[in-house]
């Protein structure tokens, strides 16, 4: 694995990008997440999967600083405590997050969607005003064609299919050049070709980004996670953890998750 020291004080010396310590998130002491553990290596792509209510998306909420741990903590390399950040300050030191929906600019074209997502990252937000250089439309050529959109940069956003929509949010989120990447269902709603076209898209991220999958299609999931970690979450702790194959032939798991 790399061990770098990236943008703005990311330390990830050791080798981890991502960190989560005994973190417990209670609403009105109900733990949605119980004294959950969780450490991301660089470059990894990690899939976690679990029934409804596992605490995928307090996890997540957790991470992107939307939610604050009632207990236990959370780590951004060695040294950035995403419990002391705001949201646009952990966005900002390089965590992007996916939502489940799509939420493009429908009125815009998708090369005008990616032209927005390169100046909202704050390394270029002086030049608002300024046209593109020649680096950063190659940039944009390069997205387009990882996420299947090159010959549809002119189309607007709004006329795309639901996968499409997805891709084109996965290349806004890729133009901020994201150290951790949050995809929360990526395939929901999707159809076979285009599920397995992002399956294809994730498998070329892999190394590049390190990046975490919460998604409920296991057939997907078998797809990128390849012999990587899967992470089975339950009442909102980890109750398995390994490759593919030996978390699906878990008893625990498959009581309650896979087998029902
Ligand atoms: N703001 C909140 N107030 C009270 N309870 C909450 C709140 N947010 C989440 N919960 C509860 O915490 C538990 C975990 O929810 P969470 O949405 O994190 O699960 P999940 O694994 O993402 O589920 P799904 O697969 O259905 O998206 C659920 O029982 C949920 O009802």
């Amino acid at each position: 694995m790399n061990s770098v020291v990236k943008r703005d004080g990311l330390d990830t010396a050791h080798g981890v990008i991502l960190y989560l310590d005994d973190v417990t998130v209670s609403f009105d002491g109900f733990r949605a997440l119980n004294k959950l553990n969780l450490e991301i290596e660089v470059g990894e792509l990690r899939c976690i999967i679990g029934p409804n209510g596992a605490g995928k998306t307090t996890m997540m909420d957790v991470i992107t600083g939307k939610t604050r741990p009632t207990s236990g903590s959370a780590y951004f390399g060695q040294t950035m405590d995403l419990s002391r950040m705001s949201e646009p300050e952990i966005a900002t030191a390089g965590i992007g997050r996916k939502f489940q929906r799509p939420t493009v600019f429908e009125q815009h074209t998708v090369f005008e969607n990616l032209e927005l997502a390169i100046r909202m990252d704050k390394g270029v937000r002086r030049t608002l005003f300024a046209r593109l250089d020649t680096a950063q439309r190659d940039r944009i050529a390069g997205v387009l064609r990882l996420v299947r959109l090159h010959g549809h940069e002119n189309r607007l956003a709004g006329l795309l299919s639901h996968g499409q929509k997805q891709w084109l949010e996965i290349g806004m989120l890729l133009m901020q050049e994201p150290q951790l990447l949050l995809l929360d269902e990526p395939v929901a709603g999707m159809s076979d070709a285009e599920t397995a076209r992002t399956a294809e898209l994730l498998n070329e991220l892999r190394g590049k980004h390190s990046i975490v999958v919460v998604e409920h299609d296991m057939g997907f999931v078998a797809e990128i996670a390849q012999q990587g970690k899967v992470t089975v979450l339950h009442e909102g702790s980890v109750l398995a953890q390994g490759r593919m194959d030996q978390v699906q032939a878990d008893d625990k798991v498959i009581e309650v998750y896979l087998g029902r």
